[in-house]
Order: C-alpha cells, then structure tokens, then sequence
C-alpha cells in the first residue's frame, strides 16, 4: 500500500480506478466511487444521469433539449438575462412576464420559476441534456441543495427612492422583519452539472481547463460542484461574445456579457469547494483576458484568501493544477512580496482613491512603526506578477500597508474568494479581512464566500459590505446591472459529515485521556468495543500549543522501534518555523508520519485526503470547531473515517453543543439505528441529560477554550489539566525532590534557600505548569 499516494492531493484519480472500485472501509483506502454525500438512495429520476449507467437511455420529449418551459423570474433576479441588463432595463422597467402551463407547480412554487434566459444561456449546445424545472428541483433536493436569492438590488432601488420624506423613511423602517425577510428570499432551481464534461459542452469553459480538470480525474460532481458551478460560470455565449469581441467584431452583442452573481456557499468538510471556486475564477480571467487583449495586466484579477498558511499553499498548488498551460499564474503571497505599485506610482492614483484609503487605517503606534519598516521593505521587494494571489488576510494587508499606514487599492481585482469565511469574519480576523475587502476596488467586484459553516452574523455582515460596497463603487457608473447575492446550502447548515462515525468518551480526568487515547493508539489491547477503532493515520488536536508540545513528549515513544518509533509521530502549531511547518505538513502527507498532534491551526480546510480519523484530545471551543476538525477525515465522500472527542469533568458545562452536532449528523445520515448499533454516537438519555449552556459560557468557550487548559493558568488548577500519566502524589515526591536539588545547589553557590529571589527556581516551577517538566 503507498501511503504516500494515500495522503497527497498530488495523486491523480485515475478514471480507471475510480470507476470499478469497490467500496473502501477506511478512508485510507481509497477514493470512493462516487464523492457525493447525499442523493444515493433517492428515485432513478432524481439521480445523476451519469450515474444511472447509461445516460444515453434518458427518454426526453421532442423539443426538450432546448428550452421547455415557458417560465419567468422576476426581472432583477434574472441574472443570466443579458437583454434585460442593458440600459433599457435597469432602471426597472420589467419585462412581461412568461406565463405557461408550468407556473401553477405544486409546493406553490409560483414565486419560484426559473428565468428562461436563465435557461437559455445554459442551454447552449442542443445535445447536452437539459433537465426540466421538475427534474432539476428534483436533483437539487435529493443532493440537498438549496440555492436561494438573498438580495434583490432592484428591489432594494425601488424600496429606497433618492428622496424620501421623513414619514416614508420611518414607515419603512417599522416594516415587520419577517415580512422584508419574506420578500426577498426566493428559492431558486437552476440547471444542475450533472457531470464535468458538461463544462465545456455547455458552459464553454476554456479547453485547457477542461482538460486539466480531467486530468485530475474529476468525473462526478459534489453537491457544492453541481449546485455552484452552473451559479458562477459565464454561460458560453459570453465567452463567445469576447472572443467575438477580441477579434474586432464590434458587431457583436456588448451587452452580452454577464455580470456573476456574489455567492455564500455553506457545504460540507471535504465536499470539494475548492474548485468549486477556482474553476469559474480561472475561466473568468482567460475569458477577460480573451477580451481584453494579451497585454500585461495591471494586477492580479482575482485574490483568494485563507486564513491560514497551510491552507493557503494547498489552494495555489489545487490552483496551479487547474490553471496549468493556460498561461494564467497563480502565486502564493509571501512575506516581503509586493503587488500594487510602488509608493512613487501610488502617489500619481486619483484623489478619489486616495481618499478612499484615507479612513481605512485605526493601528497602534507600536504597530504603524513595524508596518513602516515593512513598508521600506516592501519598496525593496519585487512587484510580483500573479493573475491569482492566493493569501491569508494579515500577508496581504502587511503588503498593501503604505509607510504612512494607508492600505492601498486593489483595482484591479474583480474576483475575491474568501474559503473559510466565517473564521475570516470573526472578530479575530475581520479587520484585516475587511480592509482587504474595501481595497478591491473595482466597480463590479464579484464575491464569494465559503465555508462548511456561517453563522447568520456572517452572512449578515457579507450581504451588507456586499451592498455598501455596491453603492459606493457604483455610485459613479449608475445604470449598470448590479447582480444578485445568492446563498447555497448544502445538507443541514453548520453540521458535521454523514459519512464518519463519532465517539463522545468519557474520561474522568486528563490522566484518563491519555489512558483512552493509549487504548486508541495500541488497539490491540484494547478492551473498548464500543464503536469503530481508529487506525493511523490520524491527527489529534488540543486546546493550546503548549498542550500539544506536551502531549508530543508524552507520546513520543509510544510507537515500537519496529514500526518507526518517535518518527511516526509529530507535532504541528503556530510557534513553529515555516520551514519546520513545511517539513511536517510533507512528511504527514507521505505518511511518515502517522499520528500528528497540532491545534486548531490544522482544523480548517486542510485536506490529507485519507487520513482515518481525528481525535479531540481536548473538546473544541464551539460546534463549528468541531465541525471543522472532524471534517480532517471522510473527505470527498470516504466511508469509515471516525472522530473520538474525550471529555473529562471539567468538560460536561460545554459537550452537550458537541453531543448535538454528533446526533444531527447522524440523523443526516439517514441510516436510522446505526449508532445504536455499533455503540457510537450519542445517546438520548446523554443528549438530555447533559447541561444546556448559556449564551454567555458559549461565548466564553469560544473566546477561551476550557478555562484551566489555558496557558496562562497556574497553581492547583493548573496541576489538574496537566497531561501527564503520573499520578498527583508521584508528582508530588517529584517535585519535593527537585526542589531539594535546586536548593541543595544554591546553598553551594551560597545563594538563597527560601523565598521568592531564586530565578531558577521560579524557572522550574513555571515548566510545570506549561507541562514541560518531565
Ligand atoms: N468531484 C470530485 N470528485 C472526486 N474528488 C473530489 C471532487 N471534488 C473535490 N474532490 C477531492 O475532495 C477533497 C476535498 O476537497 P476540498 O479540500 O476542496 O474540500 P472543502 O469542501 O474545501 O473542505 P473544507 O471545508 O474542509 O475546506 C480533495 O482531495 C479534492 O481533490
């Protein structure tokens, strides 16, 4: 068995083995047949064609393959429609609607009709198959697929006229929630992908793409893939039209081109978001390209970030095998990489966009010192020559940082992705990423957001700087289309994936952790026969990073010499060197190393495609987190991944949130019985019995973690979170010894015995708080 091939997402999926392949028990076995978590059980009708076997058998009616449904959507959310977004239209004046036969469908969909332009821009090569409204609500629901309008900018023009009295503009803002609410969410069901083939077919993808993206042995969508990438793909008569238009066509329809949509994407750990938005971002700059001449552009189109380096590098490497040959340059930002103009050009930029950066910088004066040396060091550096930057939000922002503190302006970017967006948005790195937001200013910026979790401050704050930023960029250029925020979900919004196991243990005590966790790691002699066993490799996550160095030295030998010894085993955080984090994050992927101990650095988005199982050696500090963390394992639709959280005392006020993802995941799994059968999971009688936590002790969990499992507590508590196998007497006798040593030592260096002065002293004691003493 290559491990190697096990762990890299260098591996190419071969079509052949992916095909045939039987079922894998571990994730470490090997890709599934079909990644897709939802929609397998459901009627042959709602199934994918191309897993129906023969796609060719689909009996269709004369005259389906174009479009069959004469069906409407309100003008404004007519995305797609590039007639109704010339200069006619904007300003409201709304089409007459289609009315058919179909309108009056059942579940009162008569809100919900699709836009026939919609339609017709996919429906662009008579031989793909084109599905019914029907069909394709059918495929969207069984894959659980939920795509909905969030904001309607006509609407909101129409709702907010230029001069309202002050009557008016208290009535409206005494309009019930519920009711603006209402109004502006419509579901929508628009053509589904049922297979990557069908991007070049009927979204005219560039060829080059195409083939990369089968290259990498992609055949079947995921759900995110199949509801989003019919969303943010151009339909190929735009492509057409630019291609038109860059060979001097000026006959060709200028209108035609299509303005996006911004997306909020909520769909599983490992479901594959990441080319879900790499594709249409690389499309969508070969397309400008296309249009705009081969010149040298004039900055990067397109900047994804993420909010950590690992998962930064993983993005532009996925992206540099996306974009390879089709001359599109996808660049990881370092530290000292520079990718606006330097200070002398930024001077020559408009009034207007230096005012723009003028209120934009609110930093102490510690901070402003370091970020002027880095702003001298950045005139050094090279003006880097990306099409897509791929960053974390603090790399990016020391970059555009001037030395007299102002951010400078991103124009020309008109892609932003920001992947793990509510961590993004979180109070920890919303200033940086808001500042990155506000740089990009280009009047018809399109966004999108993605995560296997957003709460509704998330998507609220997104739909508002969306809209804020729509009426600031645009101000100038009134008339143009403006698009429309969608929101897609797939499966239960911030819950764990089906397709993995859970175990909530009970340890007692951190002395019982590391017992359970030995069970875990020597499974031979194990006594549990509660529930699936974990197998290497696997990742165990703690509280800090002083827990996890500390977990490392207890477990360093633990694996036999003959299996590898201490070298099967590492640990992974913040304080170490990049290069350090480089090394361990390769030899984890080629599976030298077995088990790795990290923190929540490695929670969000990192992809080892098979490893087998996670633990929470420490619980995490919100459901997301461990939605995030469990989400390591059962990746692209892997069966047999399991996820063991251990909770001791001091845990029981902040599991039951834990044990409340783990039951609704598993009632997602649609296998009713399961847990009960094989001992994992959560029980009822546990879920109830378990405290409810405040609001405020969530808050708290969130801010803190566990209170004693912080770094910064010492004394009695601090003993009590120790990890560490000895006993508190054995401790005891350990300590009284090395105190006498100590003081054995400064009575010969005639220094004093007793009493606070003694730096060494103090030194030792402070190892045995962090839990290095041993
Ligand atoms: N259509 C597909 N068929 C097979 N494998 C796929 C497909 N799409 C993505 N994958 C694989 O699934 C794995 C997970 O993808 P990815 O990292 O994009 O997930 P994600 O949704 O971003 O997860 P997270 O929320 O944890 O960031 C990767 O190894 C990727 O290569």
């Amino acid at each position: 068995m290559d491990i190697f091939k096990l762990l890299s997402r260098s591996t190419k999926l071969s079509k052949s083995s992916s095909k045939g392949a039987p079922q894998a028990q571990l994730p470490s076995g090997g890709q599934n047949a079909n990644p897709q978590l939802f929609g397998h059980d459901t009627s042959e009708d709602a199934q994918l064609p191309e897993l129906k076997g023969n796609s060719g058998s689909r009996k269709r009616k004369r005259g389906q393959d174009r479009l069959v449904q004469a069906v409407s959507l309100p003008a404004e959310l007519d995305f797609f429609d590039d007639a109704k977004h010339t200069g006619d239209n904007v300003h409201g004046d709304k089409p007459p609607r289609e009315h058919g036969p179909e309108e009056e469908m059942e579940g009162g969909t008569t809100d919900r009709q699709l836009a026939p332009r919609l339609k017709e821009a996919i429906v662009v090569n008579g031989s793909a198959p084109f599905l019914s409204e029907e069909e394709c609500r059918q495929i969207l629901r069984s894959h659980k697929i939920k795509i909905t309008a969030l904001s309607d900018p006509q609407q909101q023009e129409e709702e907010a006229p230029a001069k309202q009295n002050g009557k008016k503009r208290r009535k409206a803002k005494e309009q019930p929630i519920e009711v603006a609410k209402k109004r502006k969410k419509i579901e929508l069901y628009p053509q589904p992908l049922t297979s990557f083939s069908q991007l070049r077919d009927k979204y005219g993808i560039s060829k080059r793409l195409a083939e990369n993206i089968e290259a990498q042995g992609y055949t079947v969508p995921t759900e995110v893939q199949l509801g989003s990438l019919p969303l943010l793909l151009e339909p190929a008569k735009a492509w057409a039209a630019a291609q038109q238009e860059s060979q001097g066509d000026t006959q060709g329809d200028n209108n035609s081109k299509s303005h996006g949509v911004d997306l909020l994407a909520i769909a599983p750990t490992g479901s594959g978001k990441t080319i879900a938005f790499l594709i249409p971002v690389i499309n969508a700059l070969l397309r400008d390209r296309n249009q705009d001449g081969h010149g040298e552009p004039a900055g990067p189109g397109a900047i994804i970030v993420a909010p950590t380096k690992e998962l930064a590098s993983q993005i532009a490497n996925e992206g540099r095998k996306l974009s390879s040959t089709t001359g599109i340059r996808i660049a990881l930002m370092r530290k000292g990489m520079n990718v606006v103009p330097s200070s002398s050009e930024y001077k020559e930029l408009s009034e207007h966009e230096r005012d723009e950066i003028d209120d934009k910088s609110d930093i102490s004066d510690a901070a402003a010192e370091s970020s002027q040396r880095a702003g001298r060091a950045r005139e050094q550096g090279h003006m880097m020559k990306a099409d897509v930057l791929v960053t974390t939000p603090l790399t990016l922002l020391n970059a555009l940082k001037t030395s007299d503190d102002m951010v400078k302006l991103l124009p020309s970017v008109r892609y932003l992705v920001l992947d793990e967006a509510d961590v993004l948005l979180d109070p920890l790195f919303r200033d940086q990423t808001m500042s990155i937001w506000q740089a990009c200013s280009h009047p018809q910026l399109r966004v999108s957001l993605w995560s296997a979790t957003m709460g509704s401050n998330v998507e609220q704050l997104a739909k508002s700087t969306i809209e804020s930023h729509r009426a600031k960029r645009l101000g100038p250029l009134k008339g143009t289309p403006q698009s429309p925020l969608l929101r897609l979900v797939v499966g239960l919004k911030d819950s764990a994936v089906p397709n993995i196991s859970h175990k909530l243990t009970y340890a007692a005590t951190e002395q019982g952790k590391l017992m359970a966790l030995r069970q875990l790691l020597h499974p031979t002699t194990s006594t549990d026969s509660s529930g699936p066993s974990l197998r290497p490799p696997f990742l165990i996550f703690t509280q800090t990073i002083p827990r996890a160095n500390a977990l490392y030295s207890e477990l360093l030998y633990d694996i036999p010499p003959e299996a590898g010894g201490s070298s099967r085993i590492a640990v992974l955080h913040a304080d170490l060197s990049d290069t350090a984090r480089d090394r361990v994050m390769t030899a984890f992927r080629k599976g030298e190393v077995w088990v790795l101990i990290t923190t929540d650095l490695l929670a969000r988005g990192v992809d080892f495609r098979g490893i087998n199982g996670v633990v929470n050696y420490d619980v995490p500090n919100s459901a997301a987190a461990y939605v995030h963390r469990v989400g390591r394992t059962g990746r692209a639709g892997r069966e047999g991944g399991v996820a063991v959280t251990l909770y001791t005392e001091e845990d029981i006020p902040h599991v039951r949130i834990i044990a409340q993802v783990i039951a609704a995941a598993e009632k997602l799994r649609d296998k009713a019985g399961e847990s009960g059968v094989n001992g994992a999971g959560v029980q009822q009688w546990l879920l109830d019995s378990l405290p409810q936590p405040s609001k405020r002790d969530r808050q708290r969990l969130k801010m803190r973690g566990v209170e004693i499992r912080r770094a910064s507590v010492n004394g009695k508590e601090a003993r009590k979170a120790k990890i560490s196998t000895k006993s508190g007497f054995e401790r005891k006798v350990e300590n009284r010894r090395r105190g006498a040593m100590v003081r054995s030592q400064s009575r010969k260096i005639g220094g004093p015995v007793d009493g606070a002065p003694n730096k060494r002293r103090v030194a030792v004691e402070d190892d045995e708080f962090e839990g290095f003493g041993d």
